[in-house]
């Protein structure tokens, strides 16, 4: 039984290092009886159209280059991909058929189609060979003995017998994409980007659950990311709208691919071969995706009126021109939108039934909601009237407006299209997760806040997350009433049940916000950002991870166009990151950083006067909500070590936790066994405190936890540790609670820079979690 169809395009096997990643992907998503249809690696097939072209202006010097050129690129695959006897009998059977093209071009017998599917019959030869040579079960198909066309149409009830009969349940069937036969048994081919249609049509004749799309790009986005970087990759695309897109431009998805899956429940995924961890679009049946916002450009076409078209005639010219074609009826006349190159042979197919209406048009197409698009029409004339573009024509139909016009449509004015049309009226998904101290306070402030973000976003909290329980409602849980929803709605869950909740999210957006605590949850990370999501941290575990995974991290999320904020990790509400950062890039040099960074450490420190015992204090912060869960992260100065790397990271400084020297507010030993066995042993903690205090005093100074980080142009000093700080000094001064930042820099050399404040608190710190998800909405806009 075949449960996917895999394709994998030109780009995706364009070298040998990426038909070792595509065997790789093979070898992790494929079970025995899937296919795998491939396309001509790399630019083999446009080789092959130079190659015929050359035959036909009989340049035989040209032909001979060429297949020398191939005969290198085919070479050089199979050399550093095969061994033994598979990469000889390869090489031989690469020669043999050189050799035979080489002999029809003389005798000039050579034919186009036959010709063009060399390209596919090699790659997919050579990737079953490679999986073979990997102990995979594989086998390789030429499509001519699955797919036969009798004048064009497909003859689907022998197709399907075929495509039964052959395809082997035992192994990975790799199948070649584009090429089909006629009923005389000749080549035929199914047209520009025909492998996508390969893999449809084989999955519908197999009954496949699902085919997936492996591309260059990582799914189907709102315009062209490559162009607009604020484009926004959809997780859930409805097929109508596929379909729209196909034909007015998305150079991702074709018409003709999501034609065999019309009447079928075969699901469609694009996604990416490049980064296989980044989660798909997927195309889905009408009613299973909400309707979306997209625009698409279109270059150097012409629109031609014609008499009497039927959708057959669409259909066979499309497949003539080797293109996906748009027509629409407008003011009683009905219009064919056409490459300018295939302007003529469209008009020679209609046999005077076809006139260029306008010609050289470029412009553009919004797809969107049917209830918005009247609006969105308005506002992108308006757009492109301040662009001084002028559409020569524009038509509005179901779900679409299209603007042609003289002009090109720059990534300039897409982008702003894109800023004004798409990016407003889109949803957002907050999660959150950690519903303690600071969680409490943070969902109970966002019933009020929602009306202050949601100007040009619909925000919705669609999922609270637990430790070992979450609510999760994708059409939103009150923020006001959520108790009550968790009583009677809240189930236990695992990591995977949140990820495929979070994966099947229809939202434009989605935002995981981390008030945990767990060093656990912040190892998921990856896996949101995989899934498209926005990080908010106030956990310090993920910003204070090994360099490797943070790095990686990073590196995702600028991949994915992602933000991450964290402000709240380093003195709670304070915004000592903001500072940092915007003293960066207004090109200031920050060389030290000094202070007390811990609010827990600065309240315990300043209220310890030897009246109360220090164990008390201790459990006075840990009630006041200031403490980690276990206060030990913070007496063992752990905490302030990790905020003090998130500072470094944030100057570029290239540090791991362990890095920074630290010495404990307690004795080492307590820093084991349980809470209970600590407070057991807590007369040992008094009197560690109380030895300190006593030292201190003795040197007209008092006892303080501090940290430094100071950076010169051979080395860094970091390091947090008890202090004893000489009375008066702005350090001894502090109010029980804040924090204080002493900043020296460039700009701020002698007379530092100085942020202090609360530095711990469930009601600050929430408001600094807010102040994160505030910037990241203004920067979505
Ligand atoms: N309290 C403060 O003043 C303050 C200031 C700045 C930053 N922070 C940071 O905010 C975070 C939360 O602090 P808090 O004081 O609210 O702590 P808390 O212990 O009161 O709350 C943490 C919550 O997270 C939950 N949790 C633990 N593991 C989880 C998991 N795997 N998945 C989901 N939820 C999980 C816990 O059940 C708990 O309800 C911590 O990382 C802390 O360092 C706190
Ligand atoms: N426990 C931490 C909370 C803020 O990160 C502190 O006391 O500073």
């Amino acid at each position: 039984m075949v449960n996917c169809v895999h394709k994998f395009g030109g780009s995706s096997l364009s070298s040998s290092e990426r038909y070792q990643s595509v065997a790789k992907i093979i070898i992790g998503h494929t079970q025995p009886g899937d296919c795998v249809v491939v396309s001509a690696a790399g630019k083999t097939t446009d080789t092959l159209v130079s190659l015929w072209q050359s035959y036909q202006q009989q340049d035989t010097q040209a032909v001979a280059d060429i297949l020398l050129q191939l005969n290198n690129h085919q070479s050089d695959l199979i050399e550093q991909l095969l061994q033994a006897d598979l990469k000889r009998s390869a090489l031989k059977t690469l020669l043999e058929e050189l050799n035979i093209i080489a002999s029809l071009a003389q005798s000039e017998q050579l034919k186009e189609a036959q010709l063009l599917a060399h390209g596919e019959l090699w790659s997919a030869r050579l990737l079953a060979a490679y999986l073979q040579q990997l102990n995979v079960h594989a086998c390789a198909h030429d499509a001519r003995l699955l797919f036969t066309l009798n004048d064009g149409e497909l003859r689907h009830a022998q197709n399907k017998l075929q495509c039964n009969s052959v395809i082997d349940a035992n192994k990975v069937n790799v199948v070649t994409g584009f090429i089909a036969a006629n009923t005389l048994g000749d080549t035929v081919t199914l047209g520009r980007n025909g492998s996508d249609y390969s893999a449809a049509l084989l999955a519908s004749y197999c009954d496949a659950k699902q085919v997936c799309i492996w591309t260059d790009t990582q799914g189907v986005f709102s315009t062209d990311p490559r162009k607009v970087k604020k484009a926004i990759k959809y997780a859930k695309v409805c097929r109508t709208q596929a379909n729209l897109l196909a034909r007015l431009g998305n150079p991702v998805l074709h018409a003709k691919t999501l034609s065999p899956l019309k009447n079928t429940n075969i699901k469609l995924a694009v996604r990416s071969s490049f980064d296989v961890q980044a989660s798909p679009t997927h195309i889905v049946k009408e009613g299973l995706a909400k309707k979306k916002r997209f625009i698409t450009t279109l270059q150097n076409v012409d629109l031609l009126t014609v008499e009497g078209l039927s959708e057959g005639e669409v259909a066979s010219v499309s497949q003539l021109i080797q293109h996906s074609l748009h027509h629409f009826n407008h003011n009683g006349e009905v219009y064919l939108v056409v490459p300018a190159a295939q302007t003529y042979q469209v008009i020679n197919y209609f046999a005077g039934r076809a006139n260029i209406s306008e010609s050289n048009l470029n412009g553009c197409a919004v797809v969107a909601p049917e209830q918005v698009i009247g609006t969105l029409k308005l506002q992108a004339l308006e757009v492109l009237a301040e662009q001084t573009i002028k559409p020569r024509f524009v038509h509005q139909d179901n779900g679409y407006v299209l603007l042609l016009t003289d002009q090109f449509i720059d990534s300039d004015v897409q982008s702003t299209l894109h800023d004004k049309l798409v990016n407003k009226g889109q949803e957002i998904a907050i999660i959150v997760a950690g519903l303690g101290n600071v969680g409490g306070v943070f969902i109970h402030q966002l019933a009020d806040q929602f009306e202050r973000l949601s100007g040009d976003f619909s925000i919705k909290l669609v999922a609270l997350v637990r430790s070992q329980e979450m609510l999760f409602n994708p059409s939103g849980v009150n923020p006001q009433t959520w108790e009550k929803q968790w009583q009677l709605e809240a189930k236990k869950y695992q990591s995977n049940d949140l990820l495929n909740a979070i994966n099947e999210l229809d939202y434009e957006h989605k935002v995981v916000i981390d008030i945990t605590a767990s060093e656990q949850f912040s190892q998921l990370y990856t896996d949101f950002v995989q899934s498209d999501c926005h990080l908010i941290s106030a956990n310090k575990y993920a910003g204070t991870a090994p360099t490797l995974w943070y790095q990686t991290l990073r590196n995702n999320l600028a991949e994915r166009n992602l933000h991450w904020r964290y402000n709240t990790s380093v003195g709670a509400g304070l915004p000592i990151n903001f500072a940092l950062a915007d003293l960066q890039n207004s090109g200031d040099k920050i060389t030290r950083i000094e202070g007390v960074f811990s609010g827990t450490l600065s309240w315990l420190c300043s209220k310890y006067d030897g009246s109360v015992a220090f164990s008390e204090l201790v459990l006075e912060a840990q009630k006041m909500g200031f403490t980690e869960p276990d206060p030990r992260e913070d007496l063992s100065g752990r905490d302030m070590q990790r905020k003090l790397l998130i500072l470094a990271r944030e100057l570029g400084v290239d540090l791991e936790l362990d890095d920074i020297s630290l010495s404990a507010l307690m004795p080492v030993e307590l820093a084991k066994g349980s809470w209970d066995d600590f407070i057991g042993k807590k007369t040992q903690l008094d009197a560690f405190i109380e030895e300190h205090a006593a030292a201190a005093q003795a040197k007209n100074a008092v006892l303080r936890y501090t940290g430094l980080l100071e950076i010169t142009c051979d080395k860094v000093i970091a390091k947090v540790g008890i202090t004893y700080v000489p009375n008066g000094d702005a350090l001894a001064n502090l109010t029980p609670g804040d924090n204080i930042f002493v900043i020296n820099s460039k700009w701020y050399s002698d007379n530092a820079l100085v942020i202090q404040g609360p530095g711990a608190g469930s009601e600050v710190t929430a408001a600094g979690v807010h102040s994160d998800l505030y910037w990241l909405v203004q920067n979505l806009k």
